[in-house]
């Protein structure tokens, strides 16, 4: 079987509380983007040990630690009569980049998992099974714009109509963040404005409502990132921001087909679509 984890946009990012298990309570907004890496799942030959084989971008560290991997073996836990899989990931999402790809790949090798290996797991056992792997990986599960609470795993699907065939731009400045280090550096305070009442507006109002809490603290160490945020705004973008950690930013242009073309570092990575 044959699947195409996409990446996933964050709308917004308030990191309200830091929790007693080190994790932090957030608001978030998140949105898949249609920017995807290639999974396949097949049954191993006879005797054969489950394998990971890996083309594309490269992916640090040794194949039995990859979330694919993770994936299966959480489902083996509990179904140890599950046959040896043979799993290939063809890796092009940017890591370390807030899209989300790493989630995005166990969520949806736990959902060809449970048709190849025909587990009849429900979506929201899936969900369940994505939690344990990841704050991010139970979105990817049902994969369509939702409110995230809690530690980013509590979900209520959010339908942002506005958004519908928008013109969008993400740029990976080929910059590593760690989501960990992120989180180490924000300081958790109450939102200014209620995410889903701000996203209910039009888009042209979400940059005076719409904020991402890693922004700020990240923008000493790291100022391309407001640069590409000002050059999004200036090529007339309606809403630019960072997404999740980063380090990649976005913008939008809704009712356009497609962004306008930037004049951009040779070394930076573009994805140009519509959502
Ligand atoms: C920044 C976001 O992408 C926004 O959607 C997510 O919150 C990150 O989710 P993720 O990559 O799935 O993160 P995890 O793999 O669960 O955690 C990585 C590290 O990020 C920090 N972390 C993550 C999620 C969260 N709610 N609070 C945290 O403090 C923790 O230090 C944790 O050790
Ligand atoms: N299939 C995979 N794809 C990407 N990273 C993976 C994968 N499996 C394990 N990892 C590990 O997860 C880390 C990437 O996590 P990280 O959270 O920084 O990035 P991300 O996937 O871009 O998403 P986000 O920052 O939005 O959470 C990598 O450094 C890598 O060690």
């Amino acid at each position: 079987m044959l699947v195409f984890p996409n990446a996933k946009l964050n709308l917004g990012l308030h990191i309200t509380a830091r929790r007693p298990d080190g994790f932090h309570t957030l608001e978030t907004a998140m949105v898949p983007l249609p920017w995807t890496d290639a999974l396949e799942v097949l049954p191993a030959p006879e005797a054969a040990e489950t394998s990971l084989t890996l083309t594309g971008r490269p992916v640090p560290g040794e194949p039995a630690t990859n979330l694919c991997v993770r994936a299966y073996e959480l489902l083996r836990a509990d179904f140890p009569q599950v046959p040896a899989v043979r799993l290939h990931l063809h890796k092009v999402v940017p890591i370390g980049a807030g899209l989300g790809g790493g989630s995005a790949d166990a969520a949806f090798a736990l959902r060809a998992l449970n048709t190849v290996l025909a587990l009849n797991l429900s979506d929201d056992a899936l969900e369940a099974y994505a939690r344990r792997l990841g704050s991010d990986c139970a979105f990817f599960i049902r994969n369509q714009p939702a409110l995230a609470l809690g530690r980013g795993d509590e979900l209520s699907a959010l339908p942002l109509p506005q958004l519908a065939g928008a013109a969008c731009k993400v740029i990976y400045p080929n910059l590593h963040i760690s989501t960990a280090e992120a989180y180490a550096g924000v300081t958790p305070r109450p939102p200014q404005h209620a995410l889903g009442t701000a996203l209910a507006a039009p888009i042209n109002t979400w940059r005076d409502t719409v904020v991402n809490d890693f922004e700020a603290s990240l923008a000493p160490k790291f100022p391309v990132l407001a640069q590409l945020k000002e050059q999004l705004y200036a090529a007339g973008a309606a809403y630019a921001s960072l997404s999740g950690s980063g380090s990649a930013v976005f913008g939008l242009w809704p009712g356009q087909s497609a962004p306008p073309k930037l004049a951009l570092k040779a070394d930076y990575e573009v994805w140009d679509g519509v959502l």
